[in-house]
């Protein structure tokens, strides 16, 4: 590794080691944060990572380390534990880097903050941006082109010291100003993704999950505009562009996921033994909790919600959502 690091990356499951990856691309210095010790002396020795992203070989510029302290010489910090243990990792952040890009997708159970909400709390003086779109890590890994959203807390100003940092021949971020928009993009997708896996493993059909999709979106539409994102944020990568993605690939944990329940397994079953995160299934539960709670129609999540806790089937969830009352496609009447 050549110089101190610039950018630090905070969590080394798939996403953190593919966005290290990509840095670390044009020979730039990246310092890896691994909550597993021994995948840290892996990394250093060995520059791979089996546990999370089996098959790459890692850049001469990562380097790894256990330990919070040693990212505290970095200008940013892009984030990357999994949305139920973001606050307790930034707890030990150390103090130092100015500019934290958060890469979890997903909603704190139990609390229903968003991530920045989690990370304004948790760390007062930073500034706040968030990166997410249509992003599998093994292809983000393999140097294959990939377009993010990057919403900057900070407006134009963060986004002038992020963009040349995060941007490389094959990453691509466009901005926007839209915290709230991006973070719900990511979080709300993912439960659809699980929907979609559904209609997979059930044998639905294509046109069942085109329209699972179409009708997902609307309610991510929903619960957004209530909670002040903009929808052309929505419609963009980390909306619709990483929904469109994760509801058609058995790449996406999600996905498979849910196509393991429609094949009638229950989640403690599908989920069992995995070291990999399917967001989703965090984000259903405290997703269905928030819209009940603010009137939100979103039968398709609030499925997912009920099939996870397995108050009902998987094809209960599709009769049901198919035995709703007609209406109107835009709202309005009839
Ligand atoms: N894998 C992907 O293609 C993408 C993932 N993401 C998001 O990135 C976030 C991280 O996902 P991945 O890197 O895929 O994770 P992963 O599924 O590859 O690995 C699990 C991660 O969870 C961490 N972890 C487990 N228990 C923990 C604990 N008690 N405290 C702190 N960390 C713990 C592990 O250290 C590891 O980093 C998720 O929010 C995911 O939705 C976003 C875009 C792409
Ligand atoms: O967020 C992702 C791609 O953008 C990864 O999706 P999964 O977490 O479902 O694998």
């Amino acid at each position: 590794m050549s110089g101190a690091a610039v950018i630090g990356v905070v969590g080394a499951g798939a996403w953190g080691t593919a966005l290290a990856q990509v840095l670390a691309s044009d020979g730039s210095p990246v310092l890896l944060w691994a909550r597993e010790p021994e995948l840290v002396s892996e990394i250093n020795a060995t520059r791979r990572n089996r546990l999370f992203l089996p098959g790459a070989e890692l850049a001469p510029g990562i380097a790894a380390t256990g330990t919070l302290a040693d990212l505290a010489s970095c200008a940013a910090l892009l984030v990357v534990v999994p949305a139920q243990f973001l606050a307790r990792v930034l707890a030990d952040l150390p103090a130092g880097p100015r500019d934290l890009v958060l890469c979890a997708k997903g909603i704190e159970a139990g609390s229903g903050r968003l991530m920045a909400e989690v990370a304004a709390a948790a760390v007062p003086g930073a500034e706040l941006a968030v990166l997410s779109g249509p992003t599998f890590a093994h292809e983000v890994a393999a140097g294959l082109p990939t377009a993010v959203t990057l919403a900057c807390g900070g407006g134009e100003a963060q986004w002038q010291r992020l963009a040349p940092l995060i941007s490389r021949k094959t990453l691509r971020p466009y901005y926007s100003d839209d915290l709230i928009g991006a973070e719900i993009g990511g979080a709300v997708k993912n439960v659809l993704a699980i929907a979609c896996g559904v209609v997979e493993g059930l044998g639905l059909g294509q046109n069942a999950r085109a329209a699972l999709i179409a009708r997902g979106y609307a309610e991510m539409l929903r619960f957004g505009l209530a909670r002040g994102a903009r929808a052309e944020t929505l419609a963009g990568l980390c909306g619709l562009g990483d929904l469109v993605l994760t509801c058609s690939s058995a790449s996406s944990r999600n996905f498979t996921l849910g196509q393991a329940l429609g094949q009638g397994q229950s989640a403690a079953e599908a989920l069992a033994g995995k070291a990999s995160v399917a967001e989703g299934a965090s984000t259903a539960p405290v997703l269905a909790e928030l819209a009940a709670r603010d009137g939100i129609a979103m039968p398709i999540a609030t499925a997912v919600h009920r099939l996870l806790a397995g108050e009902l089937s998987a094809a209960e969830a599709a009769a049901e959502l198919l035995a709703r009352p007609l209406r109107a496609e835009q709202g309005g009447s009839p």
